[in-house]
């Protein structure tokens, strides 16, 4: 199967294209979608930050306006990136997940953090150079461990504060410097729930747009332990049998996905796919 969407350095110099809007209020949209003719949005009255080429969708130059602040488009709107995952063409949400990612980190590497002098966007790659120290800044990506615990027909998931009311996921955490995949899940393990895990299995990988996670999912089987939730991390952490479960997590996440293919498994299902 080939991708609608593939990314791409593009020259901001040549005219025409596609053109998405970000500002910190989300993306531009109207009934057509989030995607203007890019000329056309240049003539809107915006603020711009800085222009990105960023990719071809169904052979189109797609490139993102990056602004400083949400203005004012007859007929459209802002919407942020969390909409479109749950609402919008998947598509769609991918381009704007890129674009996203992109947009920020030129943002936050405008000034060289070293010398705190202008950094350029380097022609042809994504990076942003500052030439007196000749130091280059790649988009950044922050690897995190996403996994779930089972016990038989029983798994564990917990709700952290900033959750929808009533929803339960599986347990995530940021890798820290020093440790390999495995060693941060069984800290985070440790840290979220006091409990120890067993069997570590890799089952699969998401980008997660908010702002820069790279989601690695596991399996993993309970080894020994009583939950103690974190204090303040975690509001409430349980086993739930698999045939009594919570709201669960939106069916875009990784964490929907190892969620279904554990009771698609212990129920002898079909197994879903992972959303890229
Ligand atoms: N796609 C999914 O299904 C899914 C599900 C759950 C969590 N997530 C994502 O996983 C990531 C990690 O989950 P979490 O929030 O439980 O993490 P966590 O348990 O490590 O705790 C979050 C804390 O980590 C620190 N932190 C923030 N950014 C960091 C970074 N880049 N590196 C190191 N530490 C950082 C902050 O103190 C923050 O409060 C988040 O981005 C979250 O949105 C995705
Ligand atoms: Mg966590
Ligand atoms: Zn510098």
């Amino acid at each position: 199967m080939t991708s609608r969407w593939t990314t791409a350095v593009l020259d901001t110099d040549v005219t025409g294209g596609w053109a998405v809007a970000r500002s910190p209020e989300g993306f531009l949209f109207d009934d057509n979608g989030a995607l203007f003719p890019r000329e056309w949005l240049k003539r809107q009255d915006l603020s711009l930050l800085a222009e990105h080429g960023i990719g071809h969708l169904d052979g189109e130059p797609v490139y993102l306006l990056e602004l400083q602040a949400a203005g004012e488009v007859p007929g459209c709107g802002w919407k942020g990136l969390r909409g479109f995952m749950l609402e919008g063409d998947h598509t769609l949400y991918k381009v704007l997940g890129y674009a996203a990612q992109i947009g920020t980190w030129a943002r936050e590497h405008r000034f060289c953090g070293n010398c705190g002098q202008a950094m350029v966007q380097v022609p042809r790659e994504r990076a942003m150079y500052c030439q007196p120290c000749d130091l280059r800044s790649y988009p950044r990506i922050s690897p995190s461990m996403i996994v779930l615990i089972t016990r038989g027909d029983e798994i564990l998931l917990a709700r952290s504060p900033r959750f929808v009311s009533g929803v339960y996921s599986t347990l995530a955490g940021f890798a820290e410097p020093g440790e390999s995949a495995e060693d941060c899940l069984i800290r985070e393990v440790r840290e979220e729930v006091q409990i120890e895990v067993r069997n570590i299995q890799y089952l699969g990988s998401q980008c997660w747009p908010f702002p820069h996670s790279m989601m690695l999912g596991f399996h993993a089987e309970y080894a020994a332990g009583e939950i103690v939730p974190q204090a303040d991390e975690i509001e409430d952490a349980q086993w739930f049998n698999i045939h009594a479960l919570p709201p669960l997590p939106a069916s875009r996440s990784i964490a929907r996905y190892l969620i279904d293919v554990y009771v698609a498994r212990r129920l002898g299902h079909a197994e879903p796919v992972l959303p890229g």
